[in-house]
């Protein structure tokens, strides 16, 4: 059964919604008291797991960005149309050099929690923490799906995440809550292990974006991520609902646009 998009008013998305006027840009020294003023009155001081995630994530966008202006070619950079992936995850595995594999060491793990972020990775761990034939890594590495980490650092850096097995059934693992995401992550996580047990934790989108939002937002009042962190989302729950507004009565009109135009009027363009 097809979707009937003949009958879907695309225009009237958004329409009868009350959209405030977009608020006018605010000066860095506004900014700067506002950061200010989060920073004392936050109760929450300790955001000790927040800091090393971001930090992670952070250090590894930075790493990929860096090798992108050095090299200046294709090899290094994630591609966006989603017809490239496939293309594009061969040419990493056939251009790069790749990292000796030490296929039989024990600490290698077993199964991957790759994500999703913001929908339990964390709580998800903690109880297989408890579990006394599982042995997590150090921390989350970032190692798949960061080209510093993996081309340069290699095994040697990978395998001190993890401590040797204490028994025989003792399986390690890890949780990296981007791999699933992750063009480069797939074939090397492949080339690994063909066989390693993959576990992607699914929920409620709206539910992990809020709880994305809210992160980056405690983390820029609490001082630990820069302010343009949340550059076109707002740095409130009432500016980020007013932004939506705006963009969805502007997905409204865009759909409109492809219905008309995509295709001379058939969507197929
Ligand atoms: N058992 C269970 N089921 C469903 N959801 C749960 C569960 N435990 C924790 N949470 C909520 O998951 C949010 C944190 O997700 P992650 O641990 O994956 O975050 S992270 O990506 O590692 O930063 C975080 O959401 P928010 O509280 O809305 O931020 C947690 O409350």
């Amino acid at each position: 059964m097809g979707f009937d998009y003949d009958h879907v008013k695309f225009d009237e998305i958004g329409k009868d919604l009350k959209v405030d006027p977009v608020p006018k840009k605010k000066t860095v020294e506004q900014k700067k008291v506002e950061l200010e003023f989060d920073i004392k009155d936050d109760p929450v001081k300790e955001v000790k797991d927040l800091h090393t995630e971001e930090e992670l994530i952070e250090e590894s966008v930075k790493e990929e960005s860096a090798a992108q202006k050095v090299s200046g070619d294709e090899k290094t950079r994630e591609p966006q149309a989603a017809n490239d992936r496939a293309n594009h995850a061969e040419l990493m595995m056939s251009v790069n050099n790749q990292p000796a594999i030490p296929k039989d060491d024990p600490r290698l793990p077993k199964f991957i929690v790759v994500g999703v972020m913001k929908c339990g990775t964390g709580a998800t761990q903690h109880f297989l923490h408890n579990h006394p034939d599982l042995q997590q890594a150090k921390q989350e590495t970032y190692f798949f799906n960061n080209d510093h980490k993996y081309l340069e650092l290699g095994y040697d850096w990978y395998l001190n995440m993890y401590k040797f097995p204490t028994h025989d059934h003792q399986m390690n693992y890890e949780k990296t809550p981007t791999y699933y995401k992750s063009v480069r992550a797939q074939p090397r996580i492949k080339a690994m292990n063909e066989t390693v047990k993959l576990v992607n934790i699914a929920c409620d989108n709206v539910r992990r974006t809020l709880s994305r939002f809210l992160h980056l937002q405690h983390g820029v009042g609490t001082g630990k991520f820069k302010a343009d962190k949340l550059e076109g989302f707002g740095h409130t729950l009432d500016e980020f609902n007013r932004n939506l507004k705006v963009t969805l009565k502007n997905l409204g009109d865009f759909l409109e646009d492809v219905k008309q135009n995509e295709g001379h009027g058939t969507m197929e363009g």
